[in-house]
């Protein structure tokens, strides 16, 4: 990766320099600033005349939620101004926030609602250091530096449930000796039913074969099966057929309350469920009802419909009406969204998603982008002189390119990529005969054409 130090421009003899940041409101592409002001954004230096060129200390960076410190480092390391919050804001507070800033690095409780992404004029990239991408936009995330972590917690989760550990632990505590084998099992022979065989899925699969387990999934996609798996037609089948049932789907429309009364009907009596993907994906209440008829025997939830922003209270208010219910359940695990929650999950994401902000901050590649085109150009020599690189974002319809080329044509072009991804293209190129009138050239020009999204131009 390129250090900032290869990458900050030359301060002398460019008059007019300067770090855009532009929007155009009509765009399909979800930039945080498509909301804002379709006006032209620049840093201005001392003299409102003088625009700064790009330069990492003027990097705000807001980091919520308690995001690793090995990620925190490398941003800081960048000399951006990084500020750090253990856990996440509450809409207004987050709206305050976030009006100056240019990165924010979030994880899974942090909603970026269109109020306050409408706020956020400076925002230029969003880091989701978890996996989960629910939060309506996102720009990078870590796909699956989490995923052994959350295959672990399911498989202890598992024998946890087979054995009651729970329930013989809590007798302990409060001093009862109650030793039992009725209804406790061993795992060997059993059959774990994974619905959602992605990453997190496929290596639970690995892990619970390894146990002795049978192995059967349920996905939208047709997947190869991992070891001697097998791919169910359709979720009744597995309902129907599983010992064990583990929830591994994202959050979408499609996946929400996909667990309910009628599922639940299909599962053999005396089975377990396990969800850690999230909460909107098992029905609360009808979990409830058949954990109280014995359809259920077990339980383990990670994750719940209405989590808090940060620790402490939690069942002890009125977020959730079902919540004496589950604290009455015997051999049902509650867990406060621990899935991800280790120090080589924690520690890996820090370092993959602060990489990736600083490499798009610094130099435009997408590489690792949730919603954007992967677009990578070998380093930018900025030390040499009258270098630029244009970051394009616009639109994918018919003939953009054909403009744009048109406005950085008439100059010497090094190099230059795009591509694109559903609604949204990305073009970068280098350029190395600009000077300070060539670039506010360029940069109004481009801003002019009805297809662009983002334009920044960096040296
Ligand atoms: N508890 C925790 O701390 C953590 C929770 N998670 C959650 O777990 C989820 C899964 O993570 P990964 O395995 O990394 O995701 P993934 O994207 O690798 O796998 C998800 C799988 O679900 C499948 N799927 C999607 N819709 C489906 C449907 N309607 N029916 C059946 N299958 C469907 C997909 O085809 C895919 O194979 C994440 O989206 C996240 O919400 C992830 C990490 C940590
Ligand atoms: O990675 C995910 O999607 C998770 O659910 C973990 O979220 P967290 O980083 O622990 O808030």
């Amino acid at each position: 990766m390129t250090s900032a130090k290869d990458i900050r421009p030359r301060q002398d003899d460019l008059a007019f320099q300067a770090q855009y940041f532009s929007t155009s409101p009509s765009a399909s592409f979800h930039s945080p600033s498509s909301h804002g002001s379709a006006l032209a954004r620049v840093i201005p230096v001392a003299n409102a005349k003088h625009l700064k060129p790009f330069a990492t200390e003027d990097i705000k960076v807001l980091l919520l939620e308690n995001v690793n410190q090995a990620g925190r480092e490398i941003l800081q390391q960048q000399g951006y101004q990084v500020e750090f919050l253990k856990s996440s804001l509450p809409e207004d507070q987050l709206i305050e926030k976030i009006r100056d800033v240019h990165v924010i690095g979030i994880r899974s409780k942090t909603k970026l609602s269109e109020r306050v992404l409408k706020e956020a004029k400076n925002l230029i990239v969003i880091g989701c250091f978890c996996i989960g991408t629910n939060q309506g936009i996102a720009v990078f995330n870590s796909p699956f530096s989490n995923s052994r972590s959350v295959a672990e917690l399911v498989i202890g989760e598992i024998i946890a449930l087979a054995r009651q550990l729970g329930d013989r632990s809590n007798e302990m505590h409060n001093g009862t000796w109650n030793k039992v084998s009725n209804k406790c099992w061993e795992i060997r022979g059993k059959t774990l039913g994974i619905i959602g065989y992605g990453h997190i899925g496929a290596q639970l699969s690995v892990l619970a074969e390894a146990m002795g387990m049978s192995v059967i999934f349920f996905d939208v996609v047709n997947l190869m099966a991992l070891g001697t798996a097998r791919q169910m037609e359709t979720l009744d089948d597995l309902m129907a057929e599983a010992d064990f049932i583990t929830c591994h789907v994202p959050e979408l429309p499609e996946t929400k309350g996909m667990i309910g009364r009628a599922q639940f009907e299909k599962m053999k009596t005396g089975s377990y469920l396990i969800n850690a993907s999230r909460g909107t994906v098992v029905d609360i209440p009808a979990l409830i009802d058949a954990m109280r008829s014995g359809k259920v025997a077990g339980a383990a939830l990670d994750v719940y419909p209405n989590e808090p922003a940060g620790n402490g209270d939690y069942f002890n208010n009125d977020l959730n009406e079902w919540a004496e219910d589950l604290r009455s359940l015997k051999n049902l695990i509650l867990t406060p969204h621990i899935g991800g929650s280790t120090e080589e999950a924690q520690s890996a994401i820090g370092v993959e998603v602060a990489q990736a902000l600083t490499r798009y901050v610094n130099e435009g590649a997408t590489l690792g982008a949730v919603n954007l085109p992967e677009v990578n150009l070998r380093s930018l020599t900025l030390d040499e002189p009258n270098h630029a690189r244009v970051v394009y974002i616009h639109q994918n319809i018919p003939g953009v390119l054909r403009k744009v080329n048109e406005v950085i044509g008439d100059h010497n072009v090094d190099k230059q990529m795009t591509d694109s991804r559903g609604d949204v293209a990305y073009l970068m190129a280098d350029i190395s005969d600009v000077n300070a009138s060539v670039i506010k050239d360029l940069y109004e020009r481009l801003e002019s054409l009805p297809s662009r999204i983002m334009t920044r131009i960096l040296y």
